[in-house]
């Protein structure tokens, strides 16, 4: 297994956005997490990524784990340049001043996501579609065998979304483990084998064309309906 994924309650302030979770991904698998807003999307790949600490459960990732996290929780106002937001993907390899010797490494990142003679622009100048290309860049040197991806496809235009898909498709084919947080349905059929339907449990997991049922995205829907944000915190998960 790659990515096995036990019992796992993540919450914040005590109450659970993810509950008593489990899944396992093979490696080389490609998963979608699919489920409504507030489902516990963003909370589940955080806490796989190591950003967040669960309150029960267990997470283990053969080797490396790199996160794409959702572009709107990200400040861009910050002062770097596209060569250095792409190094910092290289912080836990190299260190510091290892970096700098990775030049070469960046630019060709930069080059394979269609962002060449990028490399000096301050990230705020980026538009959304570059930004998003920015990211890949920096997944791209992180070179992890399970990749993590919120919302990957969002606000980009066809071409965009197109190109960062390929990548989605190569990285995949090197045998690399990935999971997704997709809200396009169709997108997910044709692209995604397995997905996980959650709404803070798992609804569904396994084959996309089961796990998206009619039936399932019913229950995924009323469970996340009647859940009560001011319930009382979980006891398991304290
Ligand atoms: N930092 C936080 N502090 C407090 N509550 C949080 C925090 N982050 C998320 N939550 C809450 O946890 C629940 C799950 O949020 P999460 O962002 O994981 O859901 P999601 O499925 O990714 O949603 P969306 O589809 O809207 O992005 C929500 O009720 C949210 O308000």
């Amino acid at each position: 297994m790659s990515l096995a994924v036990r019992n796992l309650t993540v919450s914040h302030d005590r109450r659970p956005a993810v509950h008593h979770l489990s899944f396992t991904l093979r490696r080389g698998g490609l998963m979608a997490v699919v489920g409504p807003n507030g489902a516990g999307k963003s909370s589940l790949l955080r806490a796989i990524a190591g950003l967040h600490s669960p309150a029960e459960g267990e997470i283990v990732a053969e080797g490396r784990v790199a996160l794409l996290p959702q572009q709107a929780g990200l400040d861009r106002s910050f002062p770097l340049s596209c060569r250095e937001a792409v190094m910092l993907g290289l912080w836990a390899e190299c260190g510091g001043f290892g970096r700098i010797a990775e030049d070469g490494r960046v630019l060709r990142a930069l080059e394979a996501v269609g962002l060449s003679g990028f490399a000096g622009r301050p990230v705020g100048s980026l538009s959304t579609g570059q930004f998003q290309r920015l990211l890949f860049a920096r997944l791209l040197l992180q070179d992890a065998p399970v990749i993590l991806l919120d919302e990957p496809f969002n606000a980009l235009d066809a071409r965009t979304a197109a190109d960062l898909l390929a990548l989605v498709r190569r990285w995949n084919g090197e045998g690399r483990t990935i999971l997704a947080v997709l809200h396009d349905l169709d997108l997910v059929r044709d692209e995604f084998p397995e997905t996980l339907l959650l709404a803070r449990e798992a609804v569904a997991v396994g084959p996309t064309e089961e796990a998206l049922s009619p039936a399932n995205r019913l229950r995924a829907r009323r469970m996340a309906e009647g859940w009560d944000p001011h319930a009382e915190p979980c006891a398991r998960a304290a």
